[in-house]
């Protein structure tokens, strides 16, 4: 795994949060993009070379929605930027932890992801990231 590419907030409300994390880190938001897939709404800040992605939930079912149920607002994962998910994916079966996502599956931002289960890894919700190839290359199998 080659840096931390983003820590993912859970938050109520993304405008809220935006209006906040503008005025704690003296930066503007550089996008914000619903990924309906996951039910969520995402907005992204950068912090030198990191990242910060705040999500708000758009569906009751969606894991976000349930993490603010269960557990309030707050860190709600750790996503490390790969070079190759497959292999890193395959690698990580290999050594016993759970992934979610056998096959990666588009996030925000412009990349492919999966997760682990967080109850595997030290309660911590872990997401793998790569840069997703450019338009004409294989994408997702
Ligand atoms: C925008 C796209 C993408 C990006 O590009 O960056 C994202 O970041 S999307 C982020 C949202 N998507 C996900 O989180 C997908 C992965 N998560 C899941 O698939 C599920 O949340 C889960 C981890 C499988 C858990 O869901 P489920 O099994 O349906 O039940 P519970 O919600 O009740 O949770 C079971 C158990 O796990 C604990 N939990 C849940 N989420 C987290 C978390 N983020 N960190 C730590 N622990 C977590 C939860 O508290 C339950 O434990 P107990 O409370 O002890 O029962
Ligand atoms: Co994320």
């Amino acid at each position: 795994m080659n840096k931390i590419e983003h820590l993912g907030i859970a938050v109520h409300d993304l405008e809220a949060s935006n209006a906040l994390f503008e005025k704690l880190m003296g930066v503007p938001h550089y996008k914000i993009e619903e990924v309906a897939s996951e039910g969520v709404r995402t907005s992204f800040f950068k912090a030198g070379p990191n990242k910060i992605e705040l999500l708000q939930a758009t569906d009751d079912n969606s894991p976000i929605a349930k993490f603010l149920e269960k557990r309030g607002e707050g860190i709600h994962h750790i996503a490390f930027a790969v070079d190759d998910i497959a292999a890193e994916i395959e690698r990580l079966v290999q050594e016993g932890f759970t992934v979610l996502d056998t096959t990666p599956k588009k996030g925000a931002d412009n990349k492919l992801v999966a997760f682990l289960y967080p109850k595997g890894t030290n309660g911590v919700l872990i997401e793998l990231c790569q840069e997703a190839p450019a338009q004409g290359e294989e994408l997702l199998q």
